[in-house]
């Protein structure tokens, strides 16, 4: 099965400046030495970033993503603020991200709110990286599994809702468990528990429809250059979605990597 590893830039670099000197050395070292059979790239940059990187990356082995949609329309609107899946897949992006938890903390972003997102976002034939997971408090109440079967509910209600969009959602789906409490902080869960987790995750999209069977799951949350390859190594974890390290092109490409060698065993 192929690997996905995907650099979600939050609201970094700084500066334009800054984001052409990291595209210059993704692509130099994708085009040269990088080892990325199996393993499909990603980037999601600010959206003030996202036309010129999809410009820049044209022709290349990397997809861009937004990091988000307009929830109150799929295409115009006197939407203050808002930039919408149809300007998005406009300026070059192929996927978005939706729910991250820090648009669900940051911006309230509710179930429905994320249905309106999704549907948009499949409607103008952009992919999604549902993001997934629980805080720290759930972590410790062992309610892990209940908050991640709320959350994909919004899945279930899609389909639904809009029957017509389970055609091709195989290939335009992909989770990303991230625990609140892993992302940024240095801690991670063990390989054992995200594997279990992944495990629960893919069981539960196959039940809501057959075509949904063995579906894409990333884990993100502190995946590093060091634990990459341990994560890599668990057949139920098919890549990763990275905050921090995939600001520097060396620590995103020993992470991709780490996934490239794990697909060919
Ligand atoms: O939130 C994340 C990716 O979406 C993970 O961030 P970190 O890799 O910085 O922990």
């Amino acid at each position: 099965m192929q690997a996905w590893v995907i650099g979600n830039w939050k609201q970094n670099p700084a500066t334009s400046h800054d984001v052409k000197a990291l595209l210059d050395d993704l692509l130099t070292a994708v085009s040269t030495k990088a080892q990325l059979d199996g393993c499909q790239l990603m980037v999601a940059p600010s959206l003030i970033h996202l036309t010129a990187v999809s410009e820049r990356i044209k022709g290349s082995s990397i997809l861009s993503a937004a990091q988000d949609i307009s929830a109150h329309s799929a295409s115009i609107g006197a939407y203050t603020g808002d930039c919408s899946a149809q300007q998005i897949a406009d300026a070059g992006a192929t996927w978005t991200i939706l729910g991250h938890s820090e648009r669900r903390q940051y911006h309230q972003e509710s179930h429905d709110c994320l249905l309106q997102k999704m549907t948009h976002a499949l409607t103008q034939n952009l992919g999604v990286i549902f993001c997934i997971g629980e805080t720290q408090a759930q972590y410790d109440a062992k309610q892990t599994l209940a908050v991640i079967d709320a959350q994909l509910s919004v899945i279930t209600d899609l389909l639904t809702q809009q029957p017509e969009l389970m055609a091709g959602l195989s290939e335009r789906l992909i989770v990303a468990y991230e625990p609140v409490w892993a992302i940024g902080t240095g801690k991670v869960p063990t390989v054992a528990e995200v594997s279990a987790t992944h495990q629960h995750i893919k069981q539960t999209l196959a039940s809501f429809n057959t075509a949904l069977e063995n579906m894409t799951v990333l884990y993100g949350g502190s995946v590093n250059a060091d634990n990459a390859d341990s994560f890599a190594a668990d057949s139920m974890i098919d890549g990763a979605l990275v905050g921090g390290a995939s600001l520097k092109a060396e620590s995103f490409l020993a992470i991709a990597q780490a996934f490239s060698r794990a697909t060919a065993q």
